[in-house]
């Protein structure tokens, strides 16, 4: 798609280019995103026949060899139906019942719609904070892995019943991004209820026109995605959103209705169904820069001398040891750390930190010759941050 500042929202869409044209794709890993309007049939109760049936063409992937990972909604939405609710409720704890009571349906019905292939399946119940915590995010790398090398199909969803936020906010779309980047998956797949992303909400807009192919990060979808559902949460913005996210991990995603007839096969086959939200390494560069701004909580923070601070901000250059005066905090290797100005205490960046906050302390003020003496054997690591994991913050 062309720079979207040169053509208007009307014209971007069911573009000829894309109508019909194959997508090339080489899919080894893929990710399946099933909301909650589409799973539990608009508030009627699971759809099993519905299930069942995105379970064939998994499961077909899965023989296949293709390893696929299942994020899977709708335990809320279940929950308000096994306890006969009108709608869904407003308190918290109503809400994290609810969850638990509809968990216990979902897993069961992909667990029974899974195995009728010779398919097995587990079930993960994450958190956000499990991805956004370094130690926490590589136990749950190790985990998936060991389910992914034993050839078995992860199906998750947010832990509802522990946390506060998602159960809020409900945001599936985010976590299966997360685990498409944490996996490299090749594709994010999202099914939902709309046959893709329209230039407006079609539930309120019939003249809206669909979207066949953009990047991620064209900033203007974020203004023609609206809410969601009764019973879905994020609407098309998390969607948006999730794109982004994947497109960070160089992940595309396809966004496209569950209703169509072997809609996952289809789509990694590589037929023109849906949305395609592109990235490339440049996109994935700024995606990963606006994560690591949009990260709220700091692991530790790097006091950084007035060169070092020159370096980075005015030459777009990485952040060396030798330019950090001081380490404050306790962070692991991977973690969002802060960068301070030793003179004013402002804070001019955050970013991926490359050492754990003791190996940090070694090695600050130090030049990189010194780092195989100071750290004990032959160290690869050179920068304290690099300037593909660091954003500005002025
Ligand atoms: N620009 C848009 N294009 C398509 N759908 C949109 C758009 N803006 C808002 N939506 C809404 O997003 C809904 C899908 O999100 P949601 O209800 O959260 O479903 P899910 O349960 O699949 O996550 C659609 O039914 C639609 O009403
Ligand atoms: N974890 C919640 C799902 C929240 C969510 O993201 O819902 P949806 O937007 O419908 O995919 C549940 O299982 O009910």
């Amino acid at each position: 798609m062309a720079d979207d500042t040169e053509q208007s929202i009307d014209e971007i869409h069911d573009d000829a280019r894309f109508v019909k044209q194959k997508r090339n794709f080489d899919i080894k890993r893929v990710i399946v995103k099933i909301g909650s309007s589409l799973l539990t049939n608009n508030g009627r109760g699971l759809d099993r026949t519905a299930i069942y049936e995105w379970a064939k063409q998994i499961a077909k992937l899965h023989n296949q060899g293709m390893e696929v990972l299942l994020v899977s909604s709708g335990a809320v939405a279940e929950g308000v139906v096994r306890m006969n609710l009108e709608e869904r409720p407003k308190k918290l704890q109503a809400l994290q019942a609810c969850a638990s009571i509809g968990q216990m349906g979902l897993i069961e019905t992909w667990w029974s719609a899974l195995i009728q292939h010779g398919v097995h399946s587990a079930q993960l119940l994450l958190t956000h904070d499990d991805l956004s915590n370094r130690r926490r995010y590589l136990n749950t790398t190790g985990a998936l892995t060991q389910l992914l090398d034993w050839h078995v199909l992860p199906v998750i969803n947010e832990n509802d019943t522990i946390t506060i936020d998602e159960i809020k906010f409900g945001d599936n779309d985010t976590l299966g991004a997360m685990a498409a980047a944490m996996v490299h998956a090749d594709l994010y797949i999202i099914l939902t209820d709309q046959e893709g992303v329209f230039t407006d909400n079609p539930r309120n807009n019939p003249d809206a026109k669909m979207i066949r192919q953009e990047r991620a990060m064209a900033d203007y979808l974020f203004d023609i995605a609206g809410d969601g559902g009764k019973l879905g949460r994020g609407g098309m913005l998390t969607k948006i959103r999730a794109g982004r996210l994947a497109a960070m991990g160089g992940c595309p995603t396809v966004i496209v209705s569950g209703a169509i007839d072997d809609v996952i096969t289809r789509v990694v086959d590589g037929e023109a169904v849906g949305t395609l939200l592109t990235t490339n390494d440049t996109d994935k560069i700024i995606a990963r820069k606006q994560w690591l701004a949009a990260h709220l909580r700091m692991a530790g923070t790097l006091i950084i001398d007035a060169g070092a601070a020159r370096a980075v901000i005015e030459h777009n250059k990485s952040l060396l040891p030798v330019g950090v005066v001081e380490v404050r905090g306790d962070f692991d290797e991977g973690d969002v750390v802060e960068m301070v100005h030793q003179d004013t205490g402002e804070r001019l960046a955050v970013g991926q930190v490359n050492f754990s906050a003791p190996e940090a302390r070694r090695v600050a003020r130090e030049r990189t010759e010194q780092f195989d003496r100071i750290l004990g054997g032959s160290e690869e690591r050179v920068v304290m941050v690099h300037r593909d994991n660091l954003a500005l913050s002025i």
